[in-house]
């Protein structure tokens, strides 16, 4: 047999529009098809728990879909660098491909894998797998990268997105050594599901991972949602948004799949197509902004955040993490992540500001908590929208604009069906008490069975002062800043 091409899967489980897997199947060499979960290399940042839990079924759906081109999917553990060496050396591959990634650790990473492998005389080949465009290549009249969305947005829309690549038809499979054999792992053995306790329960009534499922969740989008999405997308109670965030995180569809299904389809919906894919074109411009900050998971934008006063009240997180800070569409939001391991865009900046304003706690304790209970944690659009609720990131929202929880409860949750579908101990309130069931008589109350303070926490703070006080934290870093 021919020496084999090697392909190593990483954030992008799918045969279809997969650069890398295309390119190798083009040589019409035997490949072989690997993961290496790797939390060992330094820097990389660990998945969160529930990443962890859609990892597993992706892993499991792309091992399903290679079965069909008549490959397989072989699973590895730890140092990335000594174990794509080994394979490399045991299997005498030619040639390697991938796609791109963007953090800074696995840059570097991947930098020293693709030198070592080079200088032994393998063929690597790298591919942009996962944006729409690479974040150097847009950039602003000086040439620099673009730090403002709608400048950036004008500037993707003058650009053409390349097709997205069908699927080989079939890939003819390499054979793996019997020692390399040996040291691969089971997908159980990587225990990324939840067991004692299942936590996790809730996810599979909701989510199905995999590219097939991506695709017909598109396809469903596309057909009933998008009509309408530009007025409907700020309603969490109306399940009016793609939710493929998720199904992108892990690459199991592309944007460029979804630009061009999209267009495509774009029949007297102009400006709802529109408003769809400039959230799309916001995902490749927070993967811009990580590219060009390293540290954005970490280090506030604006320097002058660095030595913002935070409050370091562990009670008032530990309310906001359980969904039981007394304001409902806070907690609504907060328990459907608990539950769903996904939150509304609308509501995820109404429980960032709540967490960042009112309580005066910083972002980055909210980024982490995100970052562990979210099944779409993404290490660009995460950090960059926590750093926009909290007026450090580059184009944020002002710190001293605080979003009012009750008004956004009322003007997005209008009837409050989503509360009723959370927060299930306030769903007998009518309407005009659901969002400050606090101001609601013993007449509306009792009859609905709450009890304020025992069924359902009273407000953990005043609306009132606690904006006050986070104006006079801001007031005060910018006096000290001048
Ligand atoms: C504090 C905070 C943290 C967030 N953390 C994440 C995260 O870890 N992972 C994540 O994918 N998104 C994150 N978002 C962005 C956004 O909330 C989700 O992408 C969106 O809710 C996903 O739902 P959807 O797929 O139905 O979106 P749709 O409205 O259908 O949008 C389509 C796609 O566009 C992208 N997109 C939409 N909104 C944004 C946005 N504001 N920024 C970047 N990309 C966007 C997503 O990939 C999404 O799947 C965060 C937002 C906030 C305010």
């Amino acid at each position: 047999m021919a020496d084999p091409a090697l392909v190593w899967f990483r954030d992008d489980y799918r045969i279809s529009d997969n650069p890398a897997l295309t390119a190798a199947a083009a040589t019409g060499a035997p490949i072989l098809c690997f993961f290496i979960f790797d939390e060992s290399s330094q820097g990389i940042r660990p998945l969160g728990e529930a990443s962890g839990w859609w990892l597993h079924g992706s892993l499991s759906a792309l091992d399903s879909d290679l079965r069909a081109l008549g490959s397989k999917l072989f699973l590895f553990r730890g140092s990335a660098s000594e174990i794509v060496s080994r394979i490399a050396a045991v299997t005498h591959a030619s040639s390697i491909f991938w796609n791109r990634r963007y953090e800074a650790a696995e840059i570097a990473l991947d930098t020293g894998i693709k030198k070592d492998l080079v200088e032994r005389g393998i063929t690597v080949q790298t591919f942009n797998g996962k944006l729409l465009h690479e974040p150097w290549e847009i950039k602003n009249q000086a040439g620099k990268p673009f730090q403002v969305f709608t400048p950036y947005l004008r500037a993707v829309s003058m650009r053409s997105v390349a097709p997205p690549l069908p699927a080989p038809r079939t890939i003819t499979a390499g054979r793996w050594p019997a020692d390399l054999l040996d040291s691969s792992v089971a997908l159980d053995d990587l225990a990324l599901e939840p067991s004692r306790p299942n936590w996790a329960k809730g996810f599979a009534a909701e989510w199905n991972p995999g590219e097939q499922s991506a695709r017909r969740k598109l396809a469903d989008f596309l057909n009933t949602e998008l009509p309408g999405y530009a007025r409907q997308r700020d309603f969490p109670g109306k399940d009016s948004t793609s939710r493929l965030s998720p199904h992108l995180r892990f690459g199991e569809t592309s944007p460029r799949q979804i630009w061009h299904a999209s267009t495509v389809r774009n029949d007297g919906q102009e400006s709802d197509t529109a408003k769809f894919l400039s959230e799309v074109v916001w995902r490749d411009f927070c993967y811009q902004q990580l590219f060009h900050n390293p540290n954005l998971a970490t280090a506030p934008f604006n320097s002058r955040f660095g030595r913002f006063r935070w409050a370091a009240d562990k009670d008032a997180l530990a309310a906001w993490q359980k969904g039981r800070t007394g304001y409902p569409i806070v907690d609504a939001g907060m328990r459907q992540l608990w539950q769903a391991g996904w939150m509304h865009n609308r509501v995820r900046m109404i429980v960032g500001s709540f967490l960042v304003k009112h309580l005066l706690t910083d972002w980055r304790q909210g980024e982490a908590w995100f970052w562990d209970t979210l099944l779409d944690a993404d290490p660009a659009n995460n950090a960059f929208n926590w750093q926009w609720v909290a007026g450090s990131g580059p184009d944020a929202a002002p710190f001293y604009r605080i979003f009012n929880p009750i008004a956004q409860g009322e003007k997005f949750d209008p009837n409050g069906a989503y509360i009723r579908a959370y927060v299930p101990e306030l769903a007998g309130l009518p309407g005009s008490a659901i969002h400050r069931p606090w101001e609601a008589s013993k007449e509306i109350l009792g009859p609905a069975g709450i009890e304020l303070g025992s069924t359902y926490p009273r407000p953990i703070v005043n609306h009132e002062q606690a904006r006050e006080r986070a104006l006079h934290a801001f007031r005060m870093l910018r006096a000290e800043a001048e």
